[in-house]
């Protein structure tokens, strides 16, 4: 690149961060202008909300007024909010207003043109785009295509056009560090360069080194199912967070962020990527942990989560086989087969009682129950005794409503209670009087009633936890699955929810079951469910989550390879299983070889850790080798630790020493915690502090660290190939450093053969 053409891009820069400063300056007017608005507005309101309440007329005329004010307020709020986004996307376009540039010729015409992209679009006044946003269409060329003939997605089909160039910068505070040409999707230099960075307490957006089969991911608009098995460091979460904010851009009239849902494995991994989309102009989706959202569905239970579930399988043997079918698409399936074949007299109701007494009895509820016909699906069938029920209930509210006690009562407001009772709504609906007494009594019996209402409104009629048994004795059992071990099963399920406790597999199943039979559960306005780390999840609770996001397009990430729960298995074993459970129209798989995170030599170690690691491919950049540093007694390998710890702490601004457990994390933090600033993170932590922390791998999924610190690799600790997923996943946290320390002979995952001891620098401590 010569020097003049240097200087051209730097006055182009220039001129467009000159464009860019000067509607700052017209947007920083506009956004003063709409403050003062909106604060003129509210001291309005305010002085508003302090008028006389006592005439009923002005008690009407006010709270009219003061509604269109409200409406008011939040119109302008969000008018100001908006500007401030604006205002907020322009200062960090002038930072650095591009990223890229392609040259290209469309047919027919003569010259090339040069379009510039950047992390949102910037048009001058007289209608020139001087910056493309990465996500229009005609930028997809800038990660996809090779130079030559190209063509590109548009609304109105494919495109073809003639790519003559393509070049990348990097521009910090408006000034050009680097350029360079390059014929690949996007060169290899800027990766380096973003890569060799330190890690942030907060994940950054990647739209200016997107890779190729990454910007797949981000740019499908046509599956319903989209499963990416991607390597530990592959970029999978980097793809979906950048692939939301291309989905908000692509669908900016029919889709908020607030229709989009993440699972995401943990809330550090929940904080840590909450930065992203804000970088990038768009506002967050809805994130929620697999426990969180279970809780929330099952309000009175303590539902186990994944990390206690796994620390109990670290105490306990696992019956594989049992928990696998508990878990699987089979056992959802029967209960689907239960709910719609379940005959009305072998449904679990319950009476409905009020002050000690039977309201509504089980039996009468069953007798509505049985009058509806028996095609009908369940839910249909309940919400339809729902319904007839709540008209009993209005039946006996109007007789009550005559009844001796209502008439004191009402004898007894004072005018104050007596409007209150009435409500705004329906001053002055009444001609008679004794039609307004009556209506009041309804309403002092329906309030008295409210916990009936309730009971019928939420379908406490029906015992789903009893239902949920009944469906366990009742189920089919695979030939692997024994009557006695089923038995167990059952014992254990009532026993937990006699303690008001649910274990984590039997969640998804009695989800399903309590929404087919007494309905809801499903969230309709849900437009796209992205699961993180798919490898934790059964498939029992893949089906579940389909079925209460029904409409929903599915995007799946994950890494077989870093199953701490369960077994590995292929991708495309993965897809065939989700395929015929899910049953969607258009599904596709996107597998991810490349690993970015790591340094070369940390790849290197961590793919041969694998079986099959060797489909694993190390980004290229260089690194000190794993450390493996071996104590024969706890009190030398702590000091070993604390040592390693202070020279990690030289060069990195993360330092994560991971462990098997949370006792193991504990006791790491008793032995390290007066010697540095250490933080030992559980899982009620929603973020990441610098310096060092210990945690338990479970934690950190989702994670990265400049420098990892694994915590004692013995082979006590990881005696066998069970213990291959969680070295991996410990192993591919680290960014830039890598120091296993064992205590005593080290675990054979590592020691064996197949990991070259050039690979490694072993320091080991001579014995007397
Ligand atoms: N195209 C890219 N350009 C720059 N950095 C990238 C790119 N792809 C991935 N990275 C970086 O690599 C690291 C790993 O990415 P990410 O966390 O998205 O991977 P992952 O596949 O979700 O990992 P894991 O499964 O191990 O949690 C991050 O630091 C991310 O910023």
């Amino acid at each position: 690149m010569t020097t003049s053409e240097e200087a051209q891009e730097q006055q182009r820069v220039d001129h467009v961060a000159a464009q860019i400063g000067e509607r700052i300056d017209k947007t920083t007017s506009d956004y003063t202008a709409a403050h003062k608005e909106l604060r003129n507005v509210l001291k309005n309101y305010s002085e508003n909300t302090s008028v006389n309440w006592f005439e009923v007329d002005d008690r009407i005329e006010t709270s009219a007024e003061l509604q269109q004010q409200r409406a008011l307020v939040s119109r302008l709020t969000e008018n100001q909010n908006i500007i401030q986004d604006q205002l907020d996307t322009f200062k960090e376009l002038q930072r650095s207003p591009y990223f890229g540039r392609i040259d290209i010729q469309d047919p027919g015409e003569t010259t090339p043109e040069s379009l510039y992209i950047g992390t949102a679009s910037f048009v001058d006044d007289d209608q020139n785009f001087l910056v493309y946003d990465w996500r229009a269409p005609i930028s997809s060329i800038y990660y996809n295509g090779v130079l030559g003939q190209v063509a590109y997605n548009t609304p109105a089909g494919d495109q073809q056009t003639d790519l003559l160039k393509k070049r990348q910068f990097l521009i910090k505070d408006g000034q050009i560090e680097n350029m360079f040409d390059t014929n690949e999707t996007v060169g290899d230099e800027m990766l380096q360069h973003a890569l060799g960075e330190q890690n942030d307490a907060t994940m950054q957006n990647i739209v200016a080194t997107i890779q190729r089969e990454q910007n797949d991911i981000i740019r499908d608009t046509k599956s319903d199912l989209l499963v990416v098995q991607g390597v530990a460091g592959s970029g999978k979460t980097s793809a979906i967070l950048q692939r939301i904010a291309f989905l908000l851009y692509h669908s900016r009239r029919d889709l908020e962020a607030d229709q989009i849902v993440l699972f995401s494995p943990n809330r550090l991994f929940s904080h840590y990527i909450s930065d992203v989309l804000p970088s990038l102009g768009e506002r967050n989706m809805r994130q929620v942990t697999l426990a969180e959202f279970l809780t929330q569905r099952f309000q009175g239970l303590k539902v186990q989560t994944q990390f206690e579930r796994y620390e109990a399988d670290q105490q306990a043997p696992v019956n594989h086989r049992l928990r696998d079918f508990r878990e699987s698409a089979a056992l959802m399936t029967a209960v689907k087969d239960y709910c719609h074949t379940c005959p009305a007299d072998e449904l679990k109701f319950t009476d409905i009682r009020f002050d000690g007494r039977v309201f509504f009895s089980k039996e009468e509820i069953r007798d509505i129950y049985e009058q509806f016909p028996d095609a009908t699906a369940p839910a249909d069938r309940f919400l339809r005794t729902k319904n007839a029920l709540e008209k009993r209930l209005k039946h006996r509210i109007a007789d009550e409503a005559k009844a001796d006690w209502v008439r004191d009562e009402i004898d007894q407001l004072n005018d104050e209670d007596y409007h209150n009772w009435l409500g705004a709504n329906h001053l002055g609906e009444f001609e008679q009087l004794d039609d307004e007494i009556d209506f009041i009594a309804r309403q002092i019996v329906r309030k008295r009633l409210r916990s009936v209402d309730d009971a019928i409104y939420n379908g406490y009629f029906l015992d789903a936890y009893s239902q949920y048994t009944a469906f366990l004795k009742h189920c089919p059992l695979p030939d692997d699955v024994s009557a006695d071990d089923w038995q167990t099963v059952i014992a254990a399920y009532q026993h937990d929810i006699e303690f008001h406790r649910l274990a984590l597999t039997d969640a998804a199943p009695l989800l399903y079951l309590r929404d087919l039979l007494i309905g809801g559960g499903a969230n309709h306005r849900m437009q796209h469910l992205f699961v993180d780390e798919m490898q934790d999840y059964s498939m029992a609770q893949l089906i579940y989550l389909q079925h209460a996001f029904p409409r929903a397009k599915l995007t799946l990430l994950g890494d077989s390879e870093q199953a701490l729960f369960k077994a590995v298995e292929s991708p495309e074993s993965i897809l065939k299983k989700l395929d015929s459970a899910l049953n969607v129209k258009r599904s596709r798989l996107i597998t991810l070889r490349r690993s970015y995170r790591s340094t070369y030599p940390i790849t290197t170690f961590a793919k041969a850790l694998l079986p099959d690691g060797d489909q694993i491919e190390a980004f290229n950049r260089p690194g000190d080798l794993p450390k493996v540093v071996i104590r024969y007694d706890e009190d030398t390998a702590f000091k070993a630790l604390a040592s390693e710890v202070s020279t990690e702490l030289a060069t990195s601004g993360t330092v994560a020493i991971l462990t098997k457990s949370t006792t193991e994390a504990k006791r790491v933090y008793q032995e390290l915690h007066g010697q540095f600033d250490l933080t030992r993170l559980t899982d009620t932590d929603r973020s990441l502090p610098k310096g060092v922390v210990v945690l338990p791998i479970y934690l950190a999924k989702g994670l990265e660290f400049d420098s990892v610190i694994a915590y004692n690799v013995s082979a006590e600790n990881y005696p066998d190939e069970q213990m291959t997923g969680t070295l991996y996943t410990i192993a591919s946290r680290a960014m830039h450093h890598l120091t296993l320390l064992s205590i005593g002979a080290v675990s054979p995952l590592i020691a064996s053969g197949k990991i070259p001891q050039a690979d490694l620098t072993i320091e080991h401590e001579f014995q007397n």
